[in-house]
This record gives C-alpha cells, sequence and structure tokens, in this order.
C-alpha cells in the first residue's frame, strides 16, 4: 500500500464527522470547515512529497461539526494517505479528498491549534505485514477463523464484477489478521458509534470481538434482502464498493437521515432548475446546461465533479442573458450631468457628449473605446461613473492595473482546481445586468506573463466583431457582450499594446491649475466630505487664503486626490469638536437631541463613553461654524509640506538652472545643478538618469564646449583636461529620462563656466542638438501649469511647441512670460538677466541656421 515503515510523529489533523476511518479502508470526505480548509491549502495543495500527503484524520462526533472546536476532538485516529484531492476555490473554497487510513495513532498532544490543527501523535499499528503475530492464543485463533468465515459469506453475496470485491475475495485467506478486522468491519454498514468504537480497539482481539457482530448482521441483512426481493435474478445490484464505502447494499436498506440528504439535494437541485429555467438562457447554452443538469442529478454529493458543475450551473444561472437596465439617453441631461459632477474638463466633456449623441442617433454601441488618458486623481474614473449614471446604467470598475494572465481575463479552464471565471464574467454576476458601463482600469499598467498576454483576450472582449460571443473559459458557453458598454483609463499610452490602442480613441486629460484645484475643491470636494462626514458649511468654513494655501503648501501633485484626503482630514477634525460641542450640551441638557455617543466614540477611536467620561474639556468651546484659517490648518495637518520658497533659495548660484518634466502624476520643475573640481576631466552625472537623459547630458556639455570660445568661456582643451564636472539632478531617488533637459544642462553649465547665475524667475525646456539647435518636446501644458504652480515667470519652450499652448489656460498665459526659441543662444538670451552676448560674426552664422529649420 506505501512504501514508509512508520508515520511522521507531527501530523496535520483533518477533523472529519461524516465518516470513521478504519486502516485499510478509504473514504471521500468533504472539506468545508475553514480549519480543514487551511490545512488542505497549505499542505496538500502546495507540497508534493510522499510525507506531505499523511495526514492524520480524527473523527469528530458527529453534533459539533459547525465548530473547529479542538476539544471536541477523538483522541484515537487514523493516518492516512491523501491520494486525490478535488474542489473549487470559486465561489467559495469546497475541497473532496480521498484519503486511505494506513494505521492508527494516539494524539499526544496538539503544538498548533490555528490555521489549522497539528499534533504530536503515537502510532498505534504496524505498518509491515511480515511480522504476525503468533496465534497461540487458541481463543484468539477460533475468533479469527470465525471471523473469515463470516467473511467469506459476505464476499460471495457480493457482486464480484466489483473489482475490489474481486480481489479482497482472492485475497481473503492472505490478509494478515492484523489488517482483517478493520478491513471487512469497513465494508458492513455500521454506524458513527459503531465504527469509533472499532477504531478504538486497540487491542486486536478486541478488535474481532467488535467487528464480529457487525459482520454478522450484514450477512443476516443480506440473507433477508435476498430471499425477500429475488434479488438473484439481477446480483448487480447489490453491489458493495469497499474502498468507497459505500456498503449501503440495496437501495432498500438506505437508512432514513440518508434520505433526508437525498432530499435536502434534491430540493437544492430543483431550486437551481427553476433559477436556470428564469434565466433565460440562449439555445445554444440551453442544450450544455441540460446536460450537465442530468449529470448532476445522477452524481452522488461526494463526487469529486459535483462541486464543479454545481458552482458552474449557479454561475450560469447567475448571470444577466436577457436582463437589461433601461436605458435613458438624453443628450441635455447628459450635459447636465457632467456639469454638475466635474468642473472644467472641457475637452473631455465634450468628446464624451459627442459620443453620446452619435449613440442615440444609430442606436448602435459600435465605435472606438473611449479612453481617458492623464495623470492620477484628475476624475477619470468618476467621469466613467457620471456616463453611466446618465445613462441609467449600471457602473462596474475592472481594475486592470498588475494582471499580467490571459485567466484574469478569460477565467481558468474548469478542470482546474479552484478555477474561476475572468473579470468581465464576474463582473457581469455582480451587477446583474447585459448592459452596463464597465470601466477597464489602469489599462496601461498590465503585464504579460508566462500563462499568456492579458492584452490580447481584452482585444477580443473590445472587438465588435468578435464580443457578441466572448467565450470565457470557465464558462464555456459564448456570452453576448455587444450591449457592454467598455471604456478604459490609463496614465500613460506608452505601455499600452499597439494592437489595443489602436482599438481605443484617446482622450487626454491634462492636470488642472492651481485655480482650478480651487474651485473643484470649493465646488465638488468640500461639499462631499462635509456631506460624508455629517458636516455642513453651519459646521465649518474654510476661507480662500486657507483654500489656496491648502492647495498650493500641503499638495503637488496633478490632480486633486491628496487634496480631497486633507479635506477630508480637516472634516474630521472639526467633526470631533462639533461632537464633543453636542455631547456636552446633552450632558448639560439631556433633553437636547444629540449626535450618538457611538458616533462620538468612533471619531475618536475610544472604546468606551460612558456620559461623563472620556469627553476631552474644551478649555472654550469653538463658536459654529468653525473657520478654519491657515494656523488651524497647521495645527490639523502639521507645518506646510511644500514650501514653494525652497527652489528660490537654491538659485542665485552660479551652475544651477530650472528644468522642467512630466511623469505619470503630472508636470515637475526640476533643478538641475552642475559644478566643478579638479580631476582628471571626467562627467558625472548622479540622479537616476535613464541612458537618453546621460546622452543629452553629454550633448550639452559638448556643445557648450565648442561655443566657449564665442561666449568667452574658460573652457580649454587644457583647463577641461584637469577638471571633473558633476551634474546632479536632485530628488536622486526618482528615475528620470528623456531628452527635454537639455537646453537646461546646457544653460547649467554656461552658467557654472561664466559664473554667472542664472535668473531665478525662467524654467525651460526643450531638446538640443550639437549645434545647438532647440527641437520640440512633449508635455508642454503639464510643464507651464508646474512652473505656474512654482511660482516661476518666465518660461522657455521650444518654438515648435508654441502650438501646444492652445491647451494652456488663458488665466495662466497671462501670468506667465513664455518665450518660444529655435536655438540654445536665444535660451541663454532669456536665462540670464541682461542677456549673454555672443561673438556677433557667429550669431549671424547661427542666424542662417535656425532660419533655415
Ligand atoms: N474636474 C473635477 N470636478 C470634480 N471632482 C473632480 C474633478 N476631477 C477629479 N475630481 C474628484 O477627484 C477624485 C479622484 O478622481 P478619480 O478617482 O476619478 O481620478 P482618476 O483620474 O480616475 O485617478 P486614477 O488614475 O488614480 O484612477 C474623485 O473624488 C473625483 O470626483
Amino acid at each position: 500500500m506505501t512504501s514508509i515503515a512508520s508515520i511522521p510523529r507531527k501530523l496535520p489533523l483533518l477533523l472529519v464527522t461524516e465518516d470513521v476511518l478504519l486502516p485499510g479502508s478509504s473514504i471521500r470526505v468533504s472539506v468545508t470547515s475553514s480549519a480543514n480548509i487551511n490545512m488542505v491549502k497549505s499542505r496538500l495543495l502546495s507540497k508534493s512529497s510522499l510525507s506531505s500527503s499523511i495526514i492524520g484524520v480524527l473523527p469528530k462526533e458527529p453534533g459539533q461539526f459547525e465548530s473547529d472546536d479542538i476539544g471536541a476532538m477523538h483522541n484515537i485516529g487514523t493516518a492516512a494517505l491523501v491520494v486525490q484531492v478535488t474542489g473549487t476555490n470559486w465561489p467559495r473554497p469546497s475541497f473532496t479528498l480521498l484519503v486511505t487510513g494506513l494505521c492508527r495513532f494516539r494524539l499526544d498532544k496538539l503544538v498548533m491549534e490555528v490555521p489549522y490543527p497539528v499534533g504530536v501523535v503515537t502510532q498505534l499499528d504496524k505498518l509491515s505485514i511480515d511480522d504476525e503475530d503468533d496465534d497461540e492464543n487458541p481463543e484468539f485463533a477460533a475468533l479469527v477463523e470465525n471471523f473469515r468465515s463470516e467473511s467469506t459469506k459476505l464476499l460471495d453475496m457480493l457482486d464480484v464484477s466489483s473489482p475490489v470485491v474481486a480481489r479482497l475475495k482472492k485475497m481473503l485467506n492472505s490478509i494478515p489478521h492484523t489488517m482483517l478486522a478493520d478491513l471487512v468491519a469497513s465494508l458492513t454498514k455500521a454506524s458513527f458509534t459503531e465504527k469509533l468504537e472499532i477504531l478504538d480497539a486497540i487491542d486486536l482481539m478486541e478488535r474481532f470481538k467488535k467487528a464480529l457482530p457487525l459482520l454478522v448482521r450484514q450477512v443476516k441483512m443480506l440473507e433477508v434482502i435476498r430471499k425477500g426481493t429475488s434479488l438473484e435474478s439481477n446480483p448487480g445490484r447489490r453491489m458493495i464498493m469497499p474502498f468507497q464505502n459505500i456498503a449501503d447494499g440495496p437501495k432498500t436498506s438506505k437508512r432514513s437521515d440518508d434520505e433526508m440528504d437525498g432530499n435536502s439535494d434534491t430540493n437544492d437541485l430543483l431550486e437551481l432548475q427553476k433559477k436556470l429555467k428564469e434565466a433565460k438562457l440562449p439555445q445554444h447554452a440551453r442544450k450544455i446546461v441540460i446536460k450537465d443538469l442530468q449529470r448532476l442529478k445522477r452524481m452522488g454529493p461526494f463526487s469529486p465533479e459535483h462541486g464543479v458543475i454545481r458552482s458552474w450551473l449557479e454561475l450560469i444561472a447567475d448571470l444577466p442573458w436577457a436582463k437589461a437596465s433601461q436605458e435613458t439617453l438624453d443628450i441635455h441631461k447628459a450635459r447636465k450631468d457632467l456639469d454638475a459632477d466635474h468642473y472644467a474638463m472641457d475637452k473631455l466633456k465634450r468628446r464624451v457628449l459627442e459620443y453620446l449623441a452619435v449613440r442615440q442617433l444609430k442606436n448602435t454601441l459600435r465605435g472606438p473605446i473611449l479612453c481617458f488618458v492623464g495623470p492620477p486623481g484628475v476624475g477619470k474614473t468618476s467621469v466613467g461613473r457620471s456616463i453611466a449614471n446618465t445613462l441609467g446604467r449600471e457602473f462596474y470598475r475592472i481594475s486592470l492595473g498588475g494582471i499580467c494572465n490571459q485567466s484574469d481575463i478569460r477565467g481558468h479552464r474548469r478542470t482546474y482546481i479552484g478555477s474561476m471565471p475572468g473579470r468581465i464574467i464576474q463582473g457581469l454576476k455582480v451587477v446583474g445586468v447585459n448592459n452596463p458601463v464597465f470601466l477597464l482600469d489602469e489599462i496601461d499598467k498590465m503585464g504579460s506573463g508566462i500563462h499568456g498576454d492579458p492584452a490580447s483576450a481584452l482585444l477580443e472582449v473590445l472587438d465588435p466583431e468578435q464580443n457578441c460571443s466572448f467565450v470565457d473559459h470557465y464558462l464555456n458557453v459564448p456570452f453576448d457582450l455587444s450591449q457592454v458598454m467598455f471604456i478604459a483609463t490609463a496614465n500613460t499610452t506608452k505601455s499600452i499594446p499597439a494592437p489595443l490602442l489602436d482599438r481605443m480613441e484617446l482622450i487626454h486629460v491634462p492636470g488642472y491649475t492651481q485655480e482650478e484645484k480651487m474651485e473643484i475643491a470649493e465646488i465638488h470636494l468640500l461639499p462631499k466630505q462635509l456631506r460624508e462626514h455629517g458636516l455642513d458649511s453651519s459646521h465649518m468654513v474654510l476661507p480662500q487664503d486657507s483654500l489656496k494655501a491648502l492647495t498650493a503648501q500641503y499638495t503637488r501633485e496633478a490632480g486633486v486626490r491628496t487634496l480631497e484626503r486633507k479635506l477630508g482630514a480637516l472634516c474630521r477634525a472639526v467633526a470631533v469638536q462639533v461632537a464633543e460641542m453636542k455631547l456636552k450640551k446633552t450632558s448639560d441638557d439631556p433633553n437636547i437631541d444629540s449626535i450618538t455617543d457611538e458616533a462620538v466614540n468612533d471619531m475618536r477611536g475610544s472604546d468606551t463613553l460612558d456620559g461623563s467620561v472620556d469627553v476631552a474639556p474644551c478649555a472654550i468651546p469653538p463658536q459654529l461654524p468653525i473657520i478654519l484659517d491657515e494656523a488651524a490648518l497647521e495645527d490639523i495637518l502639521g507645518p506646510p509640506i511644500y514650501d514653494s520658497d525652497d527652489i528660490w533659495s537654491r538659485l542665485g548660484v552660479p551652475g544651477v538652472a530650472v528644468g522642467l518634466s512630466v511623469s505619470l502624476a503630472g508636470g515637475n520643475v526640476m533643478m538641475v545643478e552642475a559644478s566643478k573640481m579638479e580631476g582628471d576631466g571626467e562627467i558625472v552625472l548622479t540622479g537616476q538618469l535613464g541612458n537618453v537623459m546621460q546622452e543629452s547630458a553629454h550633448l550639452a556639455l559638448n556643445w557648450v564646449r565648442t561655443a566657449s570660445r564665442e561666449y568667452g568661456l574658460k573652457l580649454d582643451g587644457e583647463m577641461m583636461s584637469h577638471t571633473d564636472i558633476h551634474i546632479h539632478f536632485p530628488a536622486g531617488s526618482v528615475g528620470k529620462d528623456g531628452p527635454s533637459a537639455g537646453v537646461t544642462i546646457a544653460t547649467a553649465l554656461v552658467s557654472l563656466f561664466s559664473g554667472r547665475p542664472v535668473a531665478s524667475d525662467v524654467a525651460m525646456t526643450g531638446e538640443i542638438t550639437l549645434r545647438g539647435i532647440v527641437l520640440p518636446v512633449g508635455g508642454i501644458k503639464e510643464k507651464v501649469l508646474a512652473a505656474h504652480r512654482a511660482g516661476m515667470r518666465r518660461v522657455i519652450i521650444p518654438k515648435k511647441c508654441e502650438k501646444d499652448l492652445v491647451d494652456v489656460p488663458d488665466s495662466i498665459k497671462k501670468d506667465l512670460f513664455i518665450i518660444p526659441v529655435s536655438h540654445v543662444d536665444e535660451v541663454l538670451q532669456a536665462a540670464f538677466e541682461g542677456g549673454f552676448h555672443a561673438n556677433v560674426q557667429l550669431d549671424q552664422v547661427r542666424g542662417a541656421i535656425t532660419s533655415k529649420l
């Protein structure tokens, strides 16, 4: 049976209420309690050695099956080999184990109780069969003899076409008596207590004495049935399957509790059948479902496939095959709703309305999938939600960030343990209608692993030609997704696979200006936060100056998510004060209707509150509304995190210039610091620069070296060979790349070698060539906004990017002096106070080059 000589001293324990496993026999155990599930997951599903498949099966009194109560454990159990694990993880974990008993053990002590019990055990039976106990005791010998002859009778009455019976029949005389009693007892129909007594009989003689009456009873019962029902004509119906422990005999002998179980199972099945009927399945699905439902009815509840087929049928019954929300598409209402929910975002709103208008006219969903691209917190997800609201459709967000398997979209095949449907089908089950708005969030963050590319599965989902018959691997029946409206969001388009990108219409949602953020905070975020904290404007006022300080000094982001969080923190602080005031009033006058004690407790995180205790004494109770001035902000949120002055303090030193960059989080100002020291002519670049940025730094240095004579810089070959140049980009832990810092590095170097500081109110962006020509770069709107946020007055941009300024709000353009340039010389003229004059002859040559561009 097994090649091991002894069982491990420590065994993970499986608590079984359904049956008693006797050594030599096999049973199926359904695993549903949390301790047993934990044991299966951590011992059986994750390990594969033989010793990890040996577990201790401990019988547990049937009445206590709901709990994992360790106290209810029996102290004698059966060490068992787990032969098979089947089951599913979805919709809830449920496994069935096929276990074969090896030998008895005594539980000495528990060494672990959670997440599943592990005990130190003493083996009670031998595993080897060669050293038989001698049968010198005549009484014992007679008992065994009697037992063998009754066993022969029993086997004679069983169906020999069963391989198990045939094998036992052949082996009966050679089965050692140490195993005989257990083996034959497991064939008989006996109660839990009767079998437990056999398990507890450690002494062999006692074991035979306990097993013999059960055997005799079984033989007699079969004889009666045989006579009464002329079973000779149909012997096959009396089949007993020893290793499956279905020692039921003919159907007529079924116990009444079994029948009850059967009935409840039948009721469940009837209910499932009814649900399936109501689900109005399409013809192609109905055929498959009927077939599987028939199979399920024929199957016993312990069959390994039972749980799998049942979960699948339940999913089919829950899916919205024919259920849809009533759509209410009214362009005027849509415009109103979008305006009411979101400030600014004009371009996005316009495109969304166009999209909806075309849908209304054509009455179809075919067309590009809208993809909102922009930094975090600019409202991409919430616009998706507004679209669903205005259309009267259900909204469901599918987060794609980090998924890297095709099965996340398309599901696992049903043959896998723990298989489940993909996120699309799961979403449909949750919303319960077949025409929701699905927001595919963070489509740019999908990875690609060894188990297939999720992007290719998504292609099928988004393709109107194919998605009317989308096949999820788990469902394995086509589902029509053509009524689902998909909207995607992304922070960048760089990491979206080209075929997916091709299928989507990109709508860029840029970051907000300081003023826009303040408007959004005032109109949307603050009222929302007040509402969520049970407050209103009669409790709290945030003056304009405080709001300005909050946006400028406590947040630095393209969107408004941190701003919303900070407003939430202010509301929480005010809520505590208001609650305490009300509580104080209540304790003074119990008739005053007040906020509940629990609410105050919640806000303070305190466990108890019994009237007089715990209320922090308010020296002077604040007057309502509480006005949050800048000092109050500092009290609640701590000192300002961003000081717009810090950038100024580092300027005004030769070798420092301010550049502009864009990241996923929006635009940023970026300092470039250059310094020189004695050395061997090396150039050192620090600040986690990518390859393109490093090349750009070398290029800028070479341009400065070439142009040094014309600008009168002390930078000849002799000097360079004794000088090291260090260029640093602060915020060294943040990776940076791209060519757009070219002009900033060149300016910082010219400033370093000329000893003249760059004007402190100038920020710049642009790529340069070896000849000093300034090339266009991306992200102009974000960069200009970042410069404005940082308090810069002048922004140098490549001339070819002038057209991108249309996206910059007029209020910002009015505040800034934007200088378009085509050559580094123009950059230098603008960047240094009073300009930076080159030699006239070279100026003319350069003028000729740039005019040709
Ligand atoms: N223009 C706006 N008007 C009103 N509220 C806004 C606006 N922009 C953003 N918000 C609010 O900011 C919060 C964050 O927005 P949301 O979660 O939609 O951002 P997102 O762009 O989807 O971010 P992510 O890329 O991180 O998913 C929401 O509460 C949203 O209502």
